[in-house]
Order: structure tokens, then C-alpha cells, then sequence
């Protein structure tokens, strides 16, 4: 039904993987760099799965107790790799699919010299359900996710109403997440998915949130805007009672 080389998700998943060659160097990243940046996980059935009960510690992980910002469809790593390099007492977790980009990812990471972010090749929702302890994340972000515009394919979209109780379990008390997208009538389906979620309130006055500045311009912001798209940031805070 869904990817996969190893089997099969009852569920649709939000990505199709790229087969995408990786070029020499990141061949190079992907086997030098892994073991300084990648998270080694466990799987379940599918091959970006995370097996229940494999949960980690991130201050084992990252050597220290620190704010935990976790990306959710990191790409190419612009946006995270900036940002881990801007705030070195924050640690940082890019969640991606898609093996070229967490290459590239680790590339420039190892360029910039930076020590604050590490790397999951897996299904983001189940990263945030079964690899990460609840209540360890301080922001989650996702920016220009997959939007699968066709009305035969919405189903797959990452914000969903699956989407908000994995997150605010995932999300310490007064976590923040931050989405962003060029996709008007998504950005309409975050905000009712959002603000039906009785784990979180809207952390914006008015339509939209403030463009986040914190976020890098990348290609997707770049092309939406170019063919004339608004560009739509949301901000939901997690209800301190959520949960707890
Ligand atoms: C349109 S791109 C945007 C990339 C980046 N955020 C940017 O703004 O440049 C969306 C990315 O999300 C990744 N993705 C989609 N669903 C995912 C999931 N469930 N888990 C992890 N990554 C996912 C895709 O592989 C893709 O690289």
C-alpha cells in the first residue's frame, strides 16, 4: 500500500521515497560522517520505521541536557544546519527520508563544524511516537511539507488530525510547533486540523503567524513565492495540561 523494500504500513505515509542517486560525495558523507551524525534506530516492519519501545535519551545522545528543536522533513538540512550553528546551546534533530539530503545535510554540518545536530533516517510520526521520550521536545518544525496537492493523494498529508496528539505527546508543556507552507489550501487544513486539536492553541493573533524568523529561505519558499503563492507560517503552543 505505502513504501517500502521490507513491508508494508496499513497507513499512508506522507513521502514516496526517492530512489535519488547519491553523487560520490555524499556517498563519502553518508559512510564517513554517519557515525558522528546519524542516530542508529531500529526498525519495525518498513524500512524508515521505528521500532515501539526503541526509545533513546537525548541527553545520551547529544552528550548534555539541552532545548531539543526537532525538524520534521529537513531536506537538504538549510534551514537546520543555520540554525544549529546559530544556537549552539540548543540541540537539534533533523527527521528525513530522504538519504541525499541527510548527506548533504551531514556535509555541510561537518563544514560549519557543528556538533549540536544529529540525524534520523526515518517516518517522522513514528520518531516522534516511539524514539523520542514524551515531553523531550521544545519546538518541532516543519517547513514546506510535502503539500500532495491532487485530491486523490490529500490523504497523505502530513497535518492531518493523526498528526496533532503524536506531536503534543512528543512536546514538553508550552512546546512550540511551527509550520509553514506555499500551499494555500493546506495552510488552511493546518489551521482547522490545529485548532480542532484539543492539545494546542494558536500561539498568533489574526489569519497567520509572523514569518519565523529563524527559518532560512530555501528553494520550496524560493519557488513559491516566485510563482506568486503566500507564504503561510502557523505557531501552535502545547497546552500545559495536555497529557501531563
Ligand atoms: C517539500 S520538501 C521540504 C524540505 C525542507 N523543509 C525545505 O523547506 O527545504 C519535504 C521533505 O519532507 C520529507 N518528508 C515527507 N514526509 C516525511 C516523513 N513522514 N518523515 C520524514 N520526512 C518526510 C521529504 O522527503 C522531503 O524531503
Amino acid at each position: 500500500m505505502t513504501e517500502t523494500s521490507r513491508g508494508f504500513r496499513e497507513r499512508p505515509v506522507s513521502f514516496v521515497r526517492r530512489s535519488g542517486r547519491m553523487s560520490e560525495a555524499q556517498e563519502r558523507a553518508w559512510s564517513d560522517l554517519s557515525p558522528r551524525y546519524l542516530i542508529p534506530v531500529e526498525r519495525d516492519v518498513a524500512a524508515t520505521s521505528i521500532l515501539p519501545g526503541s526509545t533513546i535519551d537525548p541527553a545520551e545522545v547529544f552528550g548534555r541536557d539541552a532545548r531539543l528543536i526537532v525538524e520534521i522533513g529537513s531536506g537538504q538540512g538549510h534551514a537546520i544546519v543555520h540554525a544549529a550553528g546559530s544556537d549552539p546551546d540548543v540541540d537539534f534533530l533533523a527527521v528525513e527520508v530522504f538519504r541525499a539530503g541527510l548527506a548533504r545535510t551531514m556535509l555541510d554540518a561537518d563544514r560549519a563544524g557543528i556538533d549540536n545536530l544529529r540525524l534520523v533516517e526515518a517516518n517522522a510520526p513514528e520518531v516522534l511516537q516511539h524514539l523520542l521520550p514524551a515531553g523531550s521536545v521544545d519546538e518541532i518544525w516543519i517547513f514546506f511539507p510535502d503539500p500532495w496537492h491532487k485530491k486523490r493523494h490529500t490523504k497523505r498529508r502530513l497535518i492531518a488530525p493523526e498528526f496533532p496528539p503524536i506531536a503534543a505527546a512528543a512536546l514538553r508543556p508550552g512546546g512550540v510547533l511551527r509550520l509553514a507552507t506555499d500551499w494555500e489550501d493546506y495552510a488552511v487544513q493546518m489551521r482547522e486540523v490545529m485548532d480542532a486539536a484539543s492539545g494546542f492553541t494558536r500561539d498568533f493573533g489574526g489569519d497567520w503567524a509572523c514569518r519565523f524568523e529563524g527559518r532560512v529561505l530555501t528553494a520550496f519558499e524560493r519557488k513559491g513565492a516566485r510563482v506568486g503563492r503566500d507564504i503561510r507560517d502557523l505557531t501552535y503552543r502545547r497546552a500545559a495540561e495536555t497529557g501531563t
